[in-house]
């Protein structure tokens, strides 16, 4: 085993052969993602002296039950060959397990199979490469994967009316987008395209959400950990593993007075990312990096014109919608945020899934997991 040291306090142990636990969503994407490995994947990983074992899921949550129960000793990283809701069902499941704190470490790695591939994109544009088609884009991953380079990745509690606690590794979204990712689901056979197809149908009758956001900005001295008296926190009922919220005030209490809240209350969309991606062509957070323990929180506000929120999902592709002086969108660094929408219905997801609709709240925690990254 050798260990590399590299700037930016990234630690990587790479030995040899790895033994890798592939999890494959046979219906992400197209329904191609198996043919995909198979023809692009596989051999990479012989030629560079990984051996894994290829588990097909069966049904939904069944890799977060896998997971869940698996002895985590036998894998050198847990890797998923498909969008990003599997790799949601592998965080998740390695959240409900007693020795959470030793089995959210074991490396994480993407292999994209599904429509979004938001974590894959953001990997590849870490790494400095251009944008490049969906197949490309599973062939980098692949020599990432082949690499086997670990860094530590920031993970996101976010918690639901319901006390459910859910961990995130990159979005969660309300109002315009929230609804293109869940409703373009019809439009599946086209891959990634459905989300611009969404996009346009929803264009076309825009909504107004109302709802009432505030947040922790990252410049208040109350959003470091040592100046928070974490015995006074509230977790959520239910978060029996995993860290302490200790910025988050219970969801039936106010939000603690020192937190922003926005004056506005009618919204086009909510998006907090913790990576750069939304979807492969969309870099909603160009700034965003694995772990640099901020929620970058981006809202647009009702008033915005059809052209011009057009107009900035069009930028959205390379990253310059945060540059149109557009003043009904708003960028801001957070820790923390609430969102409470006053609508009885409506489509929240986190990391492109649907969660119960209600008060939400989440709190960044920097470097809970690991990734396999360029
Ligand atoms: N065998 C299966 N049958 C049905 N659903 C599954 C199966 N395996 C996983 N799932 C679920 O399918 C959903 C979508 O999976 P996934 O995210 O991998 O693909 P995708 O939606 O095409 O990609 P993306 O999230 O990037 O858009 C997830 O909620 C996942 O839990």
């Amino acid at each position: 085993m050798s260990a590399i040291h590299f700037p930016g306090a990234i630690q990587v142990e790479v030995k040899r052969p790895l033994m890798f636990l592939i999890l494959l969503n046979p219906h992400s994407g197209k329904g191609h993602a198996h043919a995909l490995f198979n023809g692009n994947v596989q051999g990479m990983l012989q030629d560079a002296g990984i051996q894994h074992t290829l588990i097909i899921t069966e049904r939904q949550n069944h890799a977060r039950e896998l997971v869940r129960e698996a002895d985590l000793s036998q894998w050198d990283a847990l890797v998923i060959m498909s969008g990003d809701g599997l790799l949601f069902e592998v965080v998740n499941g390695l959240m409900e397990r007693e020795d959470w704190e030793e089995a959210i470490q074991t490396p994480l790695g993407v292999l994209p199979g599904g429509s979004g591939n938001a974590l894959a994109a953001s990997i590849h544009h870490y790494s400095g490469l251009q944008a490049v088609s969906s197949e490309e884009l599973l062939i980098s991953c692949g020599f990432i994967l082949c690499k086997g380079l670990v860094s530590q990745l920031d993970l996101t509690s976010v918690c639901l009316a319901s006390s459910q606690r859910l961990f995130s590794f990159l979005s969660l979204a309300w109002g315009f987008v929230a609804d293109v990712d869940i409703e373009s689901e019809k439009y599946r056979h086209v891959g990634a395209a459905r989300f611009t197809v969404g996009t346009m149908v929803r264009l076309a009758s825009p909504r107004v959400y109302r709802g009432k956001l505030a947040y922790l900005p990252i410049e208040d001295p109350m959003s470091q950990p040592s100046l928070v008296d974490s015995t006074q926190s509230n977790p959520s009922p239910l978060s029996v593993f995993g860290p302490t919220d200790f910025l988050l005030n219970p969801l039936n209490q106010p939000v603690p007075g020192h937190w922003t809240v926005v004056q506005d209350e009618d919204f086009v969309l909510v998006v907090a990312m913790y990576q750069s991606h939304l979807a492969k062509d969309m870099l909603a957070a160009p700034a965003s990096r694995l772990d640099d323990g901020i929620i970058h929180l981006i809202y647009v506000k009702a008033g915005i014109s059809r052209r011009s929120l057009l107009r900035l999902f069009l930028a959205m592709e390379n990253g310059g919608h945060l540059n149109t002086n557009c003043p009904h969108v708003v960028y801001v660094k957070v820790k923390a945020l609430r969102l409470e929408p006053y609508s009885p219905k409506g489509i929240i997801t986190v990391d492109g899934e649907l969660v119960d609709y209600g008060p939400v709240q989440a709190q960044i925690h920097g470097s809970l997991a690991r990734l396999i990254a360029g």
